[in-house]
């Protein structure tokens, strides 16, 4: 079974991705990880986000060993990727390893902007999942001051708007629900409900397709 999981940044899409996965019995892909890893090989060498090129290289060249680092999650490395991702060669170069985690039994969660639309269209289960831009910049502040990074949250909201804006309407696979994704607004739910209201979906599709 694959099952995609979309939505914009810090909505709770990776958090409900791990749990799903971990009940179900499936490997879980974060996909903007490797979006992140692509802009921090830029940022850590130095290299312009706008050098196109030079992020087609590191998509093309990304080594899965480097997806643990934990720099990734950093605000800079989110901002990067949203720019970086934006680029068609960098998101041709990053399709089949996404396709080839889908494809291998007994299937995935997976993550992200696209993976409902582009990646797996033909995934048994698609969630779309949002949240208030302001209830997504509480999340993520945090989150990051857990995580020891020094964050403002008028900041955070500031670069949540502009990469909704920057994913939504890109022309390159940009953030949207596929037609036959089930919707779940997290704003009024914690964690727990999210996941009681994602396992719902998850099982009255996984139903349907049996
Ligand atoms: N339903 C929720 N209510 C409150 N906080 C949440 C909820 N879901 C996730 N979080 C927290 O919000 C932050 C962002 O969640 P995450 O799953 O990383 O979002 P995304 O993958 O969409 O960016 C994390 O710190 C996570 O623990
Ligand atoms: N499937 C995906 C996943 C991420 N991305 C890009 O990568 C950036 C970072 O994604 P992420 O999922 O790690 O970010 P958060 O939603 O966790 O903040 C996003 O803003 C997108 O621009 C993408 O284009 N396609």
């Amino acid at each position: 079974m694959i099952i995609a999981i979309d939505g914009p940044a810090a909505s709770g899409k990776g958090t409900l991705a791990r749990r799903i996965a971990a009940a179900y019995g499936l490997p879980h892909l974060d996909s903007g990880l490797l979006y992140r890893a692509v802009a921090w090989s830029l940022i850590a060498r130095g290299v312009a986000l706008e050098d196109a090129g030079q992020a087609e290289a590191a998509a093309r060249g990304l080594d899965a060993a480097a997806l643990g680092d934990p720099a990734l999650r950093s605000e800079a490395a989110g901002a990067g990727a949203s720019v970086v991702s934006a680029y068609p060669p960098v998101r041709a170069a990053l399709l089949d390893f996404q396709r080839q985690f889908a494809a291998t039994p007994p299937g995935a969660v997976i993550d992200g902007r696209d993976i409902g639309t582009v990646i797996c269209p033909q995934a048994e289960v698609k969630i779309f999942v949002t949240a208030s831009p302001e209830e997504r910049a509480r999340r993520r502040t945090r989150e990051l001051l857990g995580r020891g990074e020094a964050v403002d949250e008028a900041a955070i909201l500031a670069d949540i708007r502009a990469r909704d804006e920057r994913d939504m309407n890109r022309s390159a696979a940009p953030l949207k629900p596929a037609a036959d994704a089930a919707l779940l607004d997290t704003t009024a739910l914690d964690a727990d409900a999210a996941f009681a209201a994602a396992a719902a979906i998850v099982d009255a599709r996984a139903l349907k397709t049996v």
